[in-house]
């Protein structure tokens, strides 16, 4: 997709055969709501891990961080990978490390490219903020082989923003409360869910800043990005 001044691509984690020099990785349900989250309670960083043992390893050597991990709650994890759970845990400094089955994946699928966000409906808009007058975008959808409705109606929506186009934003927030997701999330068919997930999953622009990873020390690290100064995030 071409927009004005902005070439767009839209793949899953499979069809990426070369390193974007911006990859925008989109997991609404739940992974990247999830460490919206997590900041908006006080997480320093989240460490993106790439495989439960290397999740469970750095716990190990690093007993005060929180790990975090997808389905149900397992042994040697702290948490979830739960927006409406993490909304309640206070991580005031602390360092999480988080293993999802898709988000994550598809994070370290562009960990070489020269800008890396993060996204979902929750930093929608902080997200297209700092991808303005960029040429070229990749958008990794990481769910369902690139075929998640959710993430596909959240890229689309912030590659519009990005493009300084001003969509309605309901057709989008609908066709991801309408995905697979939702229904699965909605009927516990998923592990690990709290009842609000869908409900924060759909909330647009909840938080003022967007979230980028970046190699430090040999790990994929995720922080904020491009708050707006005294914004204020816990
Ligand atoms: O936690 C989630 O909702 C999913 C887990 S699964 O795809 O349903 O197994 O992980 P995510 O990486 O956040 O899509
Ligand atoms: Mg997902």
């Amino acid at each position: 997709m071409i927009m004005v001044g902005m070439e767009t691509r839209f793949l899953a984690i499979g069809e990426l055969t070369a390193t974007p020099p911006v990859a925008v990785v989109i997991d609404v349900m739940r992974a990247f709501t999830t460490a919206a989250w997590a900041f908006a309670r006080g997480a320093e960083r989240i460490v993106l891990a790439g495989s439960l043992d290397e999740a469970l390893g750095l716990k190990d050597r690093h007993p005060h961080w929180v790990a975090l991990k997808d389905g149900a709650p397992a042994p040697g994890f702290d948490a979830v990978n739960s927006p409406g759970r993490i909304r309640g845990t206070d991580l005031a400094g602390r360092t999480v490390v988080q293993k999802t089955t898709a988000g994550t994946v598809g994070a370290l699928a562009v960990r070489d490219a020269g800008l890396v966000l993060c996204a979902s409906f929750v930093v929608a808009e902080a997200t297209a903020r700092a991808l303005h007058g960029r040429p070229e975008v990749t958008f990794v959808v990481t769910g369902e082989d690139g075929r998640a409705e959710e993430d596909l109606a959240c890229a689309e929506y912030i590659a519009h923003r990005a493009a300084g186009d001003s969509p309605d934003p309901a057709p989008y927030l609908r066709r991801a409360a309408g995905s697979a997701a939702a229904a699965d999330l909605l009927q516990y068919v998923r592990k690990g869910v709290h009842e609000d997930d869908v409900e924060l999953c759909l909330e647009l622009d909840r938080f003022p800043f967007a979230m980028a990873a970046a190699p430090e020390d040999g790990l994929m690290v995720l922080r904020p990005y491009g708050e707006p100064a005294g914004s204020g995030r816990s």
